[in-house]
């Protein structure tokens, strides 16, 4: 077995809002580092943890937790539309674990993903044609009620313990975050017709996601000149939670009630949840290191934007390993 851990924040703006050009330059070189680094790991299987953004989970259904044993990317934004290249009988057994570890995740045989869990499978990896089997995982966050943080983390815990169980090379990949507050309707206070979209607002006409996503592209605009426009960015907070990743110290997310990461980081920072099951899934196997750690706040994108690698410390994991195994037979 062996893991490792690649997590990065998600902009549909990405190539749609330039931030300045030394900003530009900075994440280009963060980036680059993570695809550097998952190309040498190689992976043979990836599961990919990513939030939604109404365009797969609707109100009609929607569960806190799904694995997809089969998905489609939607193609919002500049993502590319078709069938993910998900390893059914291993995303079917994935989720089989999980609920044997009592945490209550959906499956879906026909999962729809949106740019929040597409966009760093194709930037990582070309595109899905040239990426490795994948599980895909949703995970709720933005559409409440949320259950809290450490439900993600006990999600994660038990993918880890399952996907260290594989003969196999695993990437975790997480899609999210940090703090951001982008203009994502809540069903509390939408109009009716708005409301409709958010319950079951399946394949929208042309115009109509023509026009959310030119919505979205001159907020982000808007937000870059006048930071009081939306919920503004939070370093500090963003740190925080980088902070508390690298550390290990994954049970400290256990005391981070919903209302902090709103007050702090705005309503779409729930989305950290899916760092939070990637680091924790790591973590199953023993204690880690982070390799890159990359920040930047960039308001052209409506995000506090990291990325980060991780691997299990050099020897450690094998120890752990094999600790656990010789208490068991020697009982
Ligand atoms: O709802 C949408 O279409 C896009 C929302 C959105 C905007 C900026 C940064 C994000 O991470 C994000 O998810
Ligand atoms: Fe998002």
């Amino acid at each position: 077995m062996a893991l490792a851990l690649c997590a990065m924040s998600h902009s549909p703006l990405l190539s749609l809002n330039e931030p300045r050009s030394e900003v530009r330059a900075r994440v280009d070189v963060a980036r680059e580092e993570a695809r550097a680094f998952v190309t040498a790991y190689d992976p043979d299987l990836v599961v990919v943890i990513g939030p939604d953004h109404y365009n797969g989970f609707f109100y009609d259904l929607m569960p806190p937790f799904c694995i997809g044993t089969a998905a489609t990317s939607i193609g919002d934004y500049d993502t590319v539309a078709g069938p993910l290249p998900v390893e059914h009988d291993t995303a079917l057994a994935m989720a089989g674990a999980v609920l044997d570890a009592e945490v209550d995740v959906a499956v879906s045989e026909r999962m729809k993903v949106d740019h929040g869990l597409v966009q760093p499978l194709e930037f990582l990896f070309g595109g899905f044609h040239r990426c490795p089997p994948v599980i895909p995982v949703f995970i709720n966050g933005v559409a409440v009620p949320l259950g809290p943080a450490r439900r993600a983390r006990l999600l994660g815990d038990a993918i880890g313990r399952f996907a260290a169980g594989l003969d196999r090379r695993v990437l975790l990949l997480a899609s999210g975050g940090l703090s951001h507050d982008p203009p994502v309707p809540q069903l509390a206070s939408a109009t009716p017709e708005v409301a409709e979209g958010l319950i079951d607002g399946r394949n929208p006409t042309p115009e109509a996601r023509a026009a959310r996503q030119e919505r979205v592209i001159v907020t982000g605009q808007r937000f870059a000149e006048d930071p009081t426009t939306l919920q503004d960015l939070n370093p500090e907070w963003d740190q925080l939670v980088l902070d508390t990743l690298a550390s290990g110290r994954l049970a400290d997310v256990d005391g981070w009630s919903n209302a902090w990461f709103q007050e702090q980081a705005g309503n779409s920072s729930h989305e950290v949840r899916t760092w939070i099951a990637a680091y924790a899934a790591l973590a199953a196997a023993g204690p880690y290191e982070v390799g890159t750690r990359f920040y930047e706040p960039i308001r052209e994108w409506i995000a506090g934007f990291a990325v980060t690698t991780a691997t299990p410390t050099t020897g450690q994991a094998h120890l752990a390993m094999a600790s656990a195994h010789s208490t068991t037979t020697g009982a």
